[in-house]
């Protein structure tokens, strides 16, 4: 089937990608000449791990194609995928001025009938509004067929979750197209759900919504478990072995961040308040991340003055395999850090370039073993395997002062008790060496 995917970013690179590798002829369109130049070239511009080789192979292999002439994308796709951004407005409405763009051009291009899919995240009632502005810019005589088709991948396996994800949402009404959406994904074997567009549209900001309630709520018994000599770590893995609550999304931390769920939890407020329904419980949970997100620098200011002190960070992305630093709670942990005056050193293995446009004021470094050597304190931020794996004496070696403040619960305590650091995590009780004096 020739598919048109609209947007190369996270979500359209992986599908356009995804949809070649099962046989479909596949054309990927941007605005962006840039970035499409690169992808024509072999290179994808952002870090998703698995996703290059697969490119390549199926552009060999000319089943995936990269352009910027949406009169040629629009006039070959017999299904067109929308997946170009839906970012916040000011007020946390989403801004559907992609989606607006898009749809003036698919009205100006279509040459013969099509199936228009809705990937990109949009609120409940969007499909409506596509359709409409779709047939309002159409120029030829073809008839215009809408689905919802909301994504669930998440950054860093983006690729994994294409094939194994745990079930595809077809929203629309017209059962002809959710024949021909079933068909052209059967090859992925994955349980499909159908049901009407709106219910499918807001499937998507629920799910979102309840995966950082989950969060949140297990941030703020991390809280509580610090105040009485608890251990989140123990608690989430008792919690999760009833299969009623689940294990996943029980990982207390410094809060979420992401394109998505800050984003995504503002919309879904929005969209209930159109309605005049107030959400409280999604309202407490944003409250609450934001909340975490300065907690682990309040500790630090607790214990120690952070003015003049050199002070590395190690991660900032907003989470590991991914170079993708939007809603970082890396972005709230330098600003907090260097408003107390502290030199701030990062090190992060795919971020840096991204972050340097985002955080321009703090010094960055090419190795774990740079930023430590000669700090005051460092602050675990993302995750990634290689600071998960680095070696505990190689703090008490290169630190001026062997103080960590973990903000992702990275070491089991009983491993840190082994060194002589000054071990500050999430929800479970400090491991101190010494009392701190500074
Ligand atoms: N990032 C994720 O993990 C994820 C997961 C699920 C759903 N989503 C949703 O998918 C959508 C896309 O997210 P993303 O992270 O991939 O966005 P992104 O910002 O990475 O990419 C969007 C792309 O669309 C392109 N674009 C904008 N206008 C265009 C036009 N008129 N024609 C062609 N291309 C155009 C941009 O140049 C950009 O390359 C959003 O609605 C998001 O909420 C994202
Ligand atoms: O137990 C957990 C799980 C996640 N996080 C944080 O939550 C954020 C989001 O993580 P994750 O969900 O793994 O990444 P995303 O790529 O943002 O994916 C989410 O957002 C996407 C965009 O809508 C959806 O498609 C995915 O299903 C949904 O998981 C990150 O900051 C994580 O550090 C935690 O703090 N604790």
């Amino acid at each position: 089937m020739h598919i048109t995917v609209v947007g190369t970013g996270y979500v359209g690179l992986v599908t356009g990608v995804g949809l070649a590798t099962i046989g479909h002829r596949v054309t990927c369109l941007d605005i962006d000449k840039e970035k499409v130049t690169r992808l024509q070239s072999g290179e994808v511009p952002i870090y998703e791990p698995g996703l290059a080789e697969l490119m390549r192979e199926k552009m060999a292999q000319e089943l995936l194609t990269f352009t910027t002439n949406a009169q040629e994308a629009y006039a070959r796709g017999k299904v067109v995928f929308i997946a170009v951004g839906t970012p916040s407005n000011p007020d946390g409405s989403a801004n559907l001025t992609y989606i607006t763009q898009v749809c003036a051009e698919i009205g100006m291009y279509a040459r013969q009938d099509m199936i228009v899919v809705t990937k990109s995240t949009v609120p409940v009632g969007t499909n409506d509004y596509i359709k409409e502005t779709i047939e309002r810019h159409l120029c030829s005589d073809v008839a215009i067929s809408m689905a919802s088709n909301p994504e669930f991948l998440r950054e860093g396996s983006g690729v994994h979750d294409f094939f194994q994800g745990d079930r595809i949402v077809i929203g629309t009404a017209d059962e002809p197209t959710a024949g021909v959406l079933e068909e052209l994904f059967k090859p992925l074997e994955i349980p499909i759900f159908k049901t009407d567009i709106r219910s499918a549209e807001m499937i998507k900001y629920a799910s979102n919504a309840f995966l950082a309630t989950k969060i949140s709520f297990i941030n703020e018994i991390s809280n509580i478990c610090e105040k009485l000599h608890a251990n989140i770590e123990d608690v989430a893995a008792g919690m999760g072995l009833d299969k009623r609550i689940g294990s996943q999304f029980l990982k207390a931390g410094i809060g979420y961040g992401g394109s998505c769920f800050p984003k995504d939890t503002d919309a879904l407020v929005q969209i209930a308040g159109n309605v005049k329904h107030d959400f409280q419980l999604l309202k407490a949970v944003i409250e609450v991340n934001n909340k975490q997100q300065t907690s682990l620098v309040q500790k630090a200011k607790q214990l120690m003055d952070l003015s003049g002190k050199r002070i590395a960070m190690l991660g900032l992305a907003f989470k590991p395999n991914t170079d993708d630093m939007r809603e970082a709670p890396s972005l709230v942990i330098a600003d907090q850090l260097l408003t107390e005056g502290a030199d701030v050193v990062a090190y992060d293995p795919q971020a840096k370039e991204n972050a340097k446009l985002l955080l321009p004021h703090i010094q960055y470094v090419g190795s774990i073993d740079e930023a430590i050597s000669e700090a005051d304190a460092v602050f675990l931020v993302t995750e990634w395997d290689e600071i998960k794996q680095y070696p505990l004496e190689q703090y008490v070696e290169l630190m001026r002062q062997p103080v960590i403040f973990d903000g992702r619960n990275c070491f089991e305590l009983e491993r840190v008790r082994q060194y002589a650091l000054d071990y500050y995590s999430i929800g479970r009780v400090p491991v101190l060496r010494r009392q701190i004096s500074v």
